[in-house]
């Protein structure tokens, strides 16, 4: 065979972050069942990537996964790889007829948006494979319908996100944080823990969510010891309560040097933030030799929301 008849295959990658909550403050349950928040987001370096070929007709979207943790994803179309591509080919009335690979090297069920992390990339991914072009805002009300983490996956960088947090206004950011991330031997159900906060907070008064001020001005300045002050998460009890032991991991990276820690979003991810990249390194040689965790990983936000890496298309 001649290399000119070699047809070669069409092919988009996208590379998307996961998500560390800098602060999220959670309001009472709506009606909905889902819970108003002031949720700032911040992407941080560590990332799945999702590839884009073209399937057979009439498959639908067929979903495989590789990494550490990929037993734990699901296969078929409850993936939010495969619902954004479903989602976004009725949109357009077109086929969704694509073969999704994910390359995950985010937690699975660690509070650090994997999925979300996943639909956002198989929706850019697809968009592009298609030729599509679909507006931004419109790829941002797809993925809101995903799911409430789902529009910060696409958009990156750092994000306030009200409703139940799909409503985005980007923050800025001044400078590079160094973080570790202790994983946990294994995952809590999102809406587990959601429900956890409700029985904690049950006859109290649940004040209306708001960002910080201290908190939003810490990473328009790039300070780290200011940020470390200033991050809060209001589903951290819920998540300490379904699991106390995440309390030594806490503590065990506090006596390492780490300026602050805290449970990623609904966790079980403890997430510590180091003053430099040598402190996060000892921080996270700490935290492995203390037996709390499952593994550790050193890493920086910000990072860029879900970009195409790689673009093959005859
Ligand atoms: C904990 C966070 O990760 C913080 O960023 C998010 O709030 C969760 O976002 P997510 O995983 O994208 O959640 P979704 O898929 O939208 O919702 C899953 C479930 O979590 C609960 N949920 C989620 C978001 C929200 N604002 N209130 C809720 O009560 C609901 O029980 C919902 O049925
Ligand atoms: N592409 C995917 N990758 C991982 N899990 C997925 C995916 N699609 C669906 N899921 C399901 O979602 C559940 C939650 O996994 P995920 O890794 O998104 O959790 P999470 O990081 O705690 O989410 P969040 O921080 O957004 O609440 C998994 O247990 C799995 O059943």
């Amino acid at each position: 065979m001649r290399t000119e008849d070699v047809q070669v295959q069409a092919q988009v990658r996208v590379r998307v972050p996961a998500k560390v909550n800098a602060g999220l403050a959670v309001g009472g349950a709506r009606p909905d069942g889902f819970h108003d928040l002031a949720n700032v987001f911040l992407a941080v370096g560590l990332y799945d990537e999702v590839t884009a070929t073209a399937g057979a007709a009439g498959e639908g979207p067929v979903i495989t996964c590789e990494g550490p943790d990929a037993a734990q994803v699901p296969l078929d179309a409850s993936n939010l790889a495969a619902r954004a591509a479903l989602a976004l080919a009725e949109r357009h009335g077109v086929p969704a007829d694509v073969r999704l690979h994910i390359a995950k090297d985010i937690p699975v069920a660690g509070g650090m948006a994997g999925g979300s992390a996943d639909g956002a990339a198989a929706l850019l991914a697809c968009d592009t494979l298609w030729g599509l072009q679909t507006p931004r805002d419109e790829l941002l009300a797809i993925c809101a319908d995903l799911g409430s983490d789902v529009p910060f996956s696409l958009l990156g960088g750092a994000a306030l996100g009200t409703g139940r947090g799909e409503r985005l206004t980007a923050l800025p950011v001044g400078g590079a944080f160094h973080w570790v991330f202790a994983v946990a031997h294994e995952g809590l159900s999102t809406p587990r823990v959601f429900q956890e906060f409700d029985r904690l907070t049950a006859g109290t008064a649940v004040p209306e969510p708001a960002a910080a001020p201290a908190l939003l001005s810490a990473l328009r300045d790039g300070d780290a010891a200011l940020l470390a002050a200033a991050l809060a998460n209001d589903l951290q009890p819920a998540a300490l309560s379904l699991r106390p032991s995440l309390a030594e991991t806490l503590a065990a990276g506090m006596e390492a040097g780490a300026l602050a820690s805290l449970v990623s979003g609904s966790g079980p991810t403890t997430a510590f933030l180091a003053k430099d990249a040598q402190t996060a390194h000892q921080v996270a040689q700490a935290l492995q030799d203390s037996g709390t965790c499952r593994t550790t990983r050193v890493t920086t936000s910000p990072a860029r929301g879900a970009v195409v890496v790689e673009d093959i298309r005859a």
